[in-house]
């Protein structure tokens, strides 16, 4: 009677890559067999299958069968995590079952090595075209949250939705192409499967007949190539994607439930993009589940909003009062930034905030901005509640000019459409903000870079803003005393109040903190 155990030590520290596959010609003692048959190695990463094999008795075909049956359940679930390794393991098993059915296992092998081929050769620009379409979207993502005061401050939301709506669509697109060709390869597999298991049949049967080859063996041997080869893929490929799938789902689930909706945000959107006439099918997709409704609960409140032409109206004529302004961030509610601020902006003047860094200077322009609202006291606009401004049209009304302003990646022509009202902005609008920002020069000397900016002179980005201020109510935080003192008003703000306010030498004056600013040079010429 023969005993035969075998010992597995599998290491597997990544995917193989090159096998060398020794396979040897029965009848011979068992452990040369499977000494040939069963040492599969790559050389990078290390994949190792160390077989031990005691041998006590003699070969038999018939018990030799039946141990590679019982054991291949267990080494097929061993490496079942490595198709590759699966596949060329249990082909060794198999030519070691049935040399005489190894001709059709081979054409089996051919069909499908060529499919796999031509498929792989075919697929590669449609994969890179579908990766590529996801990292598109990624990119934009990432750059739209990177950027969202930016986005928001051009009231640029519906911008953006369109933009990642398009790149979705791609997505989608692309990914439909690819399941053609993930289809046409799965089809023709099975059918070279199905012909090469018909051929299987005929061949064995006629073994099986003869008294050549026993039926057990036969049946063994169908049964591995078709539970290994496709099965085992499917199985593995589908799980593998609906884990990913479930365990994106768990991260978003995980994430929405915490997020707050900017409800005054949503409803300007809304009406905004029923408001346009021009159909945008990008956004399409994203406002899917609205059914045309609006989604805000407060719709009676947000419907008395005041129209574009009142916010305009009231933006160039009215005062901007900040009254008794606190304000604490969302995510330290217990740490007060502003508490209780009175700051008068006059229609038309400058007024230059300055302070101490942290005091809360750019905490005031965020909430001009409406970026948030304050957690106690309003800002007013020509005596009305900035709260009944529609946001939208606040953003078109408001401008903010950054220290380090960002470029989104697009052409310098895309760049500065973002700050022009209009959908359908023309190549002359374009042309005349750049001019508007002596800008206009400098860009048509670029060849395409807009990393270049860099070397726009200060001087004449200064002399833009100086001119377009003019008749504009303007807050400028800036730490160069040219700058400050020149405007019309300056405050103070520290400890989340305007302690000091007046003209540069009315603060001089007073020898308080502006004046102990400007004397250690905290604000200065530069
Ligand atoms: N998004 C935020 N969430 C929580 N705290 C914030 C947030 N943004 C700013 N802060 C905190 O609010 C305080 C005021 O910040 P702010 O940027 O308004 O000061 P600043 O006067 O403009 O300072 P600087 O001159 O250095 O720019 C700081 O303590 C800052 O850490």
């Amino acid at each position: 009677m023969s005993i035969v155990t075998i010992y597995t030590n599998i290491t597997i520290t990544g995917k193989g890559k090159f096998f060398e596959v020794l396979i040897g010609a029965r009848p011979e003692p068992i452990w040369q067999l499977l000494s040939k048959v069963g040492i599969l190695y790559t050389l990078e990463p290390i994949f190792t299958i160390i077989f031990v094999v005691e041998f006590f008795d003699k070969y038999k075909v018939g018990e030799l069968t039946s141990l590679l049956t019982s054991d291949l359940g267990s080494l097929k679930t061993i490496v079942s995590d490595n198709y590759q390794e699966t596949v060329i393991g249990t082909l060794c098993l198999l030519f070691a079952l049935s040399p005489q059915l190894a001709p059709v296992l081979g054409l089996l092998m051919l069909t499908v090595s060529a499919v796999v081929a031509v498929y792989k050769r075919t697929t590669v620009s449609v994969f890179k075209v579908h990766g590529s379409a996801l990292a598109t979207i990624a990119d934009c993502v990432t750059e739209t949250f990177a950027a969202i005061r930016t986005v928001r401050s051009f009231g640029g939301e519906k911008r953006q939705m369109s933009v990642f709506g398009r790149q979705v669509l791609d997505y989608e697109r692309s990914g439909m192409t690819l399941g053609v060709f993930k289809s046409i390869n799965e089809s023709i597999t099975r059918v070279a499967v199905y012909v090469s298991l018909m051929a299987l049949y005929c061949l064995g049967g006629s073994k099986v007949k003869a008294g050549k080859l026993a039926v057990g063996t036969m049946v063994s041997f169908i049964g591995y190539t078709f539970t290994l080869t496709f099965a085992v893929q499917g199985v593995v490929n589908t799980f593998g994607d609906l884990r990913g799938a479930l365990a994106a789902v768990e991260r978003i689930n995980s994430v929405l439930p915490g997020a707050e909706i900017d409800e005054a945000l949503a409803y300007a959107l809304e009406k905004d993009l029923k408001r346009r006439k021009s159909h945008d099918p990008n956004l399409e997709p994203l406002l899917a589940n609205s059914n045309g409704k609006m989604q805000t609960s407060s719709v009676g409140y947000m419907s008395s909003l005041k129209s574009a032409s009142d916010v305009r109206k009231l933006a160039e004529s009215g005062d901007i009062h900040l009254e008794d302004v606190s304000f604490s961030y969302p995510l330290r509610p217990d740490v007060e930034i502003l508490q209780g601020l009175d700051l008068t902006l006059k229609c038309g003047t400058v007024t230059a905030l300055v302070g101490p860094s942290g005091a809360g200077k750019s905490t005031v322009v965020q909430l001009l901005a409406r970026f948030y609202e304050p957690t106690r006291g309003r800002i007013t606009v020509a005596g009305e509640d900035l709260r009944s401004f529609d946001k939208s049209e606040w953003a078109r009304a408001v401008s903010i000019v950054n220290q380090e302003p960002v470029l989104f990646s697009v052409s310098v022509g895309e760049n500065i459409a973002y700050g022009l009202p209009d959908d359908n902005v023309s190549k002359d609008d374009v042309i005349k903000a750049a001019k508007a920002a002596n800008a206009h020069e400098f860009i048509i000397s670029l060849p395409q870079a807009t990393s270049a900016l860099d070397t726009v002179s200060e001087r004449l980005v200064q002399d833009a803003l100086t001119r377009l201020m003019k008749g504009r109510t303007t807050l400028v935080i800036a730490h160069r005393l040219s700058t400050v003192q020149n405007a019309d008003l300056i405050a103070l703000c520290s400890d989340g109040k305007i302690s000091e306010l007046g003209t540069h030498s009315e603060l001089l004056e007073q020898k308080g903190l502006y004046a102990s600013l400007v004397g250690s040079q905290r604000l200065a010429f530069e």
